[in-house]
């Protein structure tokens, strides 16, 4: 058994929300957990009150994750303190002891573009002992995630003995495929399910979900 999947249960973050009403449907949808996105140039960018509002939005048992890409200290801690988000997702170049220092469990997103890409697991276990998992991205080293684009799955690293969560131009289209072929805790989603940067599609959202439960309870 492969020990980053769940049994027929594979995890759902839809991510860079900016409407509560999105929110709420994507909840109803079946989503296990609504991203919020605080990193600097990003289109989906939002401050913290809004995502304050926003998680009013949420429904019981979906998580909120705040999302970070070497922002300051106190901008993390402000929306910490605002959003009480229950789990945080760092993009950028954090290390370890800045990820850990803000209480919550946190997400280390890695670059599939990047160096880290290619070296054993045990270097991302040694370099992240703090994090609750990891999410491979399509982004470069340096770059940002939302891209869009997916990167080649085979390049994720076999034994990383910690849950891990697919991301990079997943849509409806292709989750179903992404999911046989990673096995992962999660997957996650940002441009596939929208109509605009920030502005997520409701038949999207409900395909994206259906097409995971298929592959869920497929057999091979
Ligand atoms: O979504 C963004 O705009 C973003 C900007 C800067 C850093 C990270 C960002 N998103 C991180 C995510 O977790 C996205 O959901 C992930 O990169 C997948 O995005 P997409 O390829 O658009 O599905």
């Amino acid at each position: 058994m492969n020990p980053s999947r769940t049994l027929y249960r594979t995890r759902i973050k839809f991510c860079g929300f900016t409407r509560p009403g999105d929110v709420r449907l994507a909840c109803e949808l079946g989503a296990d957990a609504i991203g919020f996105v605080f990193a600097a140039g990003s289109k989906r960018r939002v401050a913290p009150e809004e995502a304050r509002a926003m998680r009013q939005a949420l429904a019981p048992l979906v998580d909120a994750v705040a999302l970070f890409a070497d922002n300051p200290v106190d901008e993390v801690r402000e929306v910490v303190r605002q959003v009480r988000p229950s789990l945080l997702q760092f993009h950028g170049n954090e290390d370890d002891a800045y990820c850990r220092g803000f209480g919550v469990p946190y997400l280390k997103a890695i670059a599939m573009g990047g160096e880290l890409a290619g070296q054993h697991p045990s270097a991302l276990l040694m370099r992240y002992p703090g994090a609750a998992g990891f999410l491979f991205d399509s982004h470069a080293e340096g770059g940002s995630g939302g891209s869009g684009k997916t990167f080649d799955w085979k390049r994720i690293p076999v034994g990383v003995q910690k849950p891990f969560i697919l991301a990079g131009g997943i849509t409806p289209d292709n989750v179903f495929e992404a999911i046989l072929a990673t096995l992962p805790w999660g997957v996650d989603v940002s441009s596939g399910i929208e109509s605009a940067p920030g502005l997520k599609d409701g038949d999207r959202m409900r395909q994206f979900v259906e097409e995971v439960r298929r592959a869920d309870c497929h057999v091979e």
